[in-house]
């Protein structure tokens, strides 16, 4: 599983993917610094008369519902498709859903009039995707959520490969479940980290289409470059700086010395 993972990290430096972001207007430049240090290529475009040649052009789309508007829902539908006519990966960002009507229902006409490639989420958000119970304040769950039982349950009712993020991270599909606990709580001191972990996830899956493993490697990769950026930063401001930098160089060794993947399991078996 390290090798996989070393290996598609080349593999992702290699490609320097261009990836059309539909995302929030907080997390916009976070978003396109992060992309640039992974090695890859932002585009931000939102106009609806554009997004279909934008995402054509690209090697993968994010859709991110974190400041949604009708409009903007309409111009995801017309990039989605753009995407799926042409087998361009799409990652879908549901930030805050379950937090009102609109996010929930808009993230349900996503998921059923666009064919997702994986859902990027925290515990809260896609316990709400799956159905399953969680309050939300804002943009974050109010309550710990067990993620091994929401992920299991999530997987089986969504039937997409899933990010779910938290404490504990969970990369899933219907058949493979895989648990990682490197990171830092700094990442959530700071605005977008989960949003700019799902656009280093569209890179990985632009760069290596495999459902678990590209994942998995962005998630390792993001989580380890936060842990060598807590070690230069104590406070927020300095960890946003220090977290870009890390982006841009976290190597071979990084990978085989920190990589803490507790728990594999695979149709409920666990090795
Ligand atoms: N308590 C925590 N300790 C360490 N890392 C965390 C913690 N909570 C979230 N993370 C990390 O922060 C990143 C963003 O996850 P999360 O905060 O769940 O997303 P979001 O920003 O969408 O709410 C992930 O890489 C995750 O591993
Ligand atoms: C604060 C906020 N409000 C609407 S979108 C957004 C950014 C959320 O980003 P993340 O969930 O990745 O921290």
């Amino acid at each position: 599983m390290k090798q996989s993972i070393i290996e598609i990290v080349d593999q992702v430096k290699q490609k320097q993917s261009l990836i059309h972001n539909i995302t929030n207007q907080v997390v916009m430049n976070f978003t396109a610094n992060g992309l640039y240090a992974l090695g890859a290529l932002p585009i931000m475009a939102h106009e609806r008369r554009e997004v279909a040649e934008i995402t054509t052009q690209s090697d993968a789309l994010v859709l991110n519902i974190g400041t949604l508007t009708e409009e903007l829902l309409e111009t995801m539908i017309v990039a989605g498709r753009a995407a799926n006519r042409k087998g361009i990966p799409i990652v879908f960002d549901p930030v805050g859903v379950g937090a009102t009507k609109f996010r929930t229902e808009a993230a349900r006409k996503l998921l059923s009039e666009l064919e997702i490639n994986l859902i990027r989420g925290n515990t809260a958000e896609i316990s709400h995707l799956a159905g399953l119970k969680a309050d939300m304040r804002g943009v974050d769950a109010t309550e710990q959520l067990d993620g091994e039982i929401v992920i299991r349950q999530s997987i089986e009712k969504l039937a997409i490969p899933i990010v779910m993020t938290g404490k504990t991270d969970f990369i899933a599909d219907q058949a493979t479940i895989i648990k990682l606990t490197n990171g830092s709580a700094l990442l959530t001191k700071i605005t977008g980290a989960g949003c700019l972990l799902s656009s280093v996830v569209a890179a990985f899956l632009a760069a290596n289409q495999s459902n678990i493993l590209a994942p998995t490697a962005a998630v390792a990769y993001f989580t380890i470059a936060a842990e060598k950026a807590a070690e230069q930063a104590t406070l927020s401001g300095q960890f946003h700086i220090a977290f870009l930098d890390a982006l841009s160089g976290v190597t071979a060794t990084d990978l085989e010395e920190r990589l803490q993947i507790e728990k594999v399991s695979v149709n409920g078996s666990e090795f």
